[in-house]
């Protein structure tokens, strides 16, 4: 069996767009294969594979790349940012963006719809394909999502996919989608309101009185330390509160380990109540009051989201970031791998390794959207101190598996709620790390967006790893394909029920930063780091320092936008 590892080289085709530097040359197909530390390996599914291996350009959809076919020859036409025919000089752009991503093209692209006569940008990117995490996969009848699954629809995210022209493509989800838990053999659908936690019974009696006597204020005060998430939540909550309810939801956003996760930094939002109004129950209604004050008119094109929905698009999360692509002035710079930064007397130069070789960019603000153990690489130079406390933000290990069974071969839940799969109402399942389960946690594709598997198919993505099962990107395909349907037959299935038909296994060696104790120590050391080496125009922008949710990136890159153009016109005057 083939034992796949994380420091497994991946090789990237090239034969795709290559769009660089002069007006012949885009149309070239290099040969030469790229080794991209950091980029993602995608193990086929044993059914679709054939001629798929390692070469992501196949996924890259045709109509994606026309446009980007489109939107290079109007850039060509204009001059617009084009880099120079010649290797040896340094094409000088305003702000270059490191990394196509939701958040780096967010950002090139509100730079250049709302600054894009004073300031030039260009985007660069180590792959041949834009999204970053985001890859989304369709094969026959099938469409998956390999990384995230769906995004929380707050406005950000929803206006700028307005802004590319997705308004019509946005799928949101059947707002009673139910989250599940598994607990001593049932899954128990989450409470979705505090009434749902008072009066259901997802908590025990002498659990629902714990957790709410410390949410109005009667449990020990906080200490004088930062404290894990699960310190904060067992503090507050109780010990059965956190382990039912919080310890699930730190998989199912971090695959991390609550033990060690930060409460302000990874639960913010939770974290600041307390101190807002003493307690988690007084700083909501203080929180409340605020949010009503600070309301601001909502844009009319975007949808009403009601209840617990989830949004995504129709034909999957990567429209989002091919339309912003092809919505930029000149198209993202594929295959250019950024490898140092350095200052220089206009700003920041950078270089490259590129099919056609070394190239040079000098900018005067630089935005490092890629994670941070590639910024701590592309600094090692420049500077060591930067880099040194970059390197130490951890990603773990996370494999995404999805596969179809036929209906027949669901059990009846106890929830009553009905099994995955269209007509049953679910968003999906999480196994606390206590149930005896390996699997972290299964989304129920076909029940959220039903129109992307045939009828009569349930669709199951399931996440397995994490921060607190690191071996498990060691092992083959079968094994794991092996231990999802193991968990299955625990969790869903009919006793006896045969192998799933597998579409794919794709598998993240550095997955999702982990907003540990000391990660916001981190970040300030970070920045000073940047700044004590004279580095005043790279700004990070990774989600290690902006938040890990697809809308919180989309978001970061739309409003930080203007920032980096302050900074790029105090450099000019
Ligand atoms: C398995 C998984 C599941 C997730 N599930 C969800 C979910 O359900 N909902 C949700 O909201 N969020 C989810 N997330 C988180 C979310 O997907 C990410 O936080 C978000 O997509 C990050 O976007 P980004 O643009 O900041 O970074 P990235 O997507 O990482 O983009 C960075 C880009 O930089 C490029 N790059 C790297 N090195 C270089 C270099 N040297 N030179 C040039 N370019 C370089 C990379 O190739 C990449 O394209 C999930 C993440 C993972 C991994
Ligand atoms: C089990 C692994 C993971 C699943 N999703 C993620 C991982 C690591 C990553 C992830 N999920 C969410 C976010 C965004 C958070 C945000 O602030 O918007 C990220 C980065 C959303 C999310 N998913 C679940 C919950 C409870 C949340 C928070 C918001 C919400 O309620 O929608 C639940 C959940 N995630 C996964 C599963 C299987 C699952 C099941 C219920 C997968």
């Amino acid at each position: 069996m083939a034992n796949l590892t994380s420091t497994r080289p991946v090789h990237v085709c090239h034969a795709s767009l290559n769009q660089r530097s002069s007006r012949k040359s885009w149309k070239g197909l290099s040969p030469r294969a790229h080794v991209v530390p950091g980029a993602q390996s995608a193990s086929p599914g044993l059914l679709f594979t054939a001629g798929t291996r390692g070469c992501v350009t196949s996924r890259y959809s045709k109509f994606a790349q026309r446009k980007l076919f489109q939107v290079q020859a109007r850039a060509v036409d204009a001059d617009i940012a084009a880099p120079p025919s010649s290797s040896s000089s340094a094409e000088k752009v305003d702000v270059v963006v490191v990394g196509a991503g939701a958040a780096g093209l967010t950002m090139a692209y509100t730079i250049a719809k709302k600054f894009g006569k004073e300031v030039s940008v260009a985007v660069t990117e180590a792959r041949d394909v834009v999204g970053g995490n985001v890859t989304t996969r369709t094969e026959g009848p099938y469409t998956w999502e390999e990384g995230p699954n769906s995004f929380q629809p707050g406005d950000p995210i929803l206006e700028v996919a307005c802004d590319v022209g997705l308004q019509k493509d946005i799928l949101l989800a059947d707002p009673g989608s139910y989250r599940f838990v598994l607990w001593k053999g049932a899954l128990r659908a989450l409470p979705a309101s505090p009434a749902d936690a008072v009066f259901g019974d997802f908590l025990t009696f002498p659990g629902k009185i714990r957790a709410g006597l410390g949410a109005i204020g009667i449990r020990p005060p906080p200490p004088d330390k930062e404290e894990s998430v699960k310190e904060f939540v067992s503090r507050n909550l109780g010990e059965e509160a956190f382990g039912r309810l919080i310890e699930p939801f730190c998989s199912g956003v971090y695959a991390g380990d609550p033990a060690k996760l930060s409460a302000p930094a990874a639960v913010g939002k939770v974290h600041r109540l307390e101190g807002l109004g003493g307690s988690l129950v007084a700083g909501a209604i203080q929180a409340g009051k605020e949010a009503k004050e600070n309301a601001k008119p909502r844009d009319s094109r975007l949808p009403e989201v009601k209840g617990q929905t989830v949004g995504s698009f129709r034909g999957g999360l990567k429209k989002l970031p091919e339309a912003l692509a092809a919505a930029l002035p000149s198209p993202p710079r594929l295959n250019w791998k950024l490898v140092s930064l350095s200052k220089a007397a206009e700003g920041t130069e950078l270089v490259y390794d590129t099919p056609e070789g070394t190239k040079t960019i000098v900018a005067k603000a630089v935005v490092l959207t890629a994670p941070a153990y590639v910024a701590s690489e592309v600094l090692k130079e420049a500077a060591p101190a930067a880099s040194e406390v970059l390197s130490k933000f951890y990603y773990p290990p996370v494999c995404s598996v999805t596969i179809v069974y036929p209906q027949s071969v669901f059990r009846e839940p106890q929830h009553g709620k009905g099994p995955p799969g269209p007509p049953g109402a679910g968003f999906g399942q999480l196994h606390p790390r206590s149930q005896g389960v390996r699997t972290l946690g299964t989304i129920y594709s076909s029940s959220l967006f039903p129109e992307r598997s045939p009828k009569g198919d349930v669709m199951l993505l399931h996440y397995i790893g994490g921060a607190q099962d690191t071996t498990l990107i060691d092992m083959s395909d079968e094994e794991i394909l092996a231990q999802i349907h193991t968990d299955n037959l625990t969790t869903l299935l009919k006793p006896g029920t045969e192998l799933p038909k597998l579409l794919g296994i794709k598998r993240w060696p550095k997955a999702i930063p982990q907003f540990n104790v000391g990660h916001l120590d981190l970040q300030k050391d970070a920045k000073k780091g940047l700044s004590d080496a004279g580095l005043d125009g790279v700004f990070l922008g990774g989600n290690y320092m902006t938040g890990v949710a697809l809308g919180r990136v989309v978001e970061y890159g739309r409003d930080a936008a203007a920032d980096i153009v302050k900074y790029v016109e105090t450099q000019k005057a």
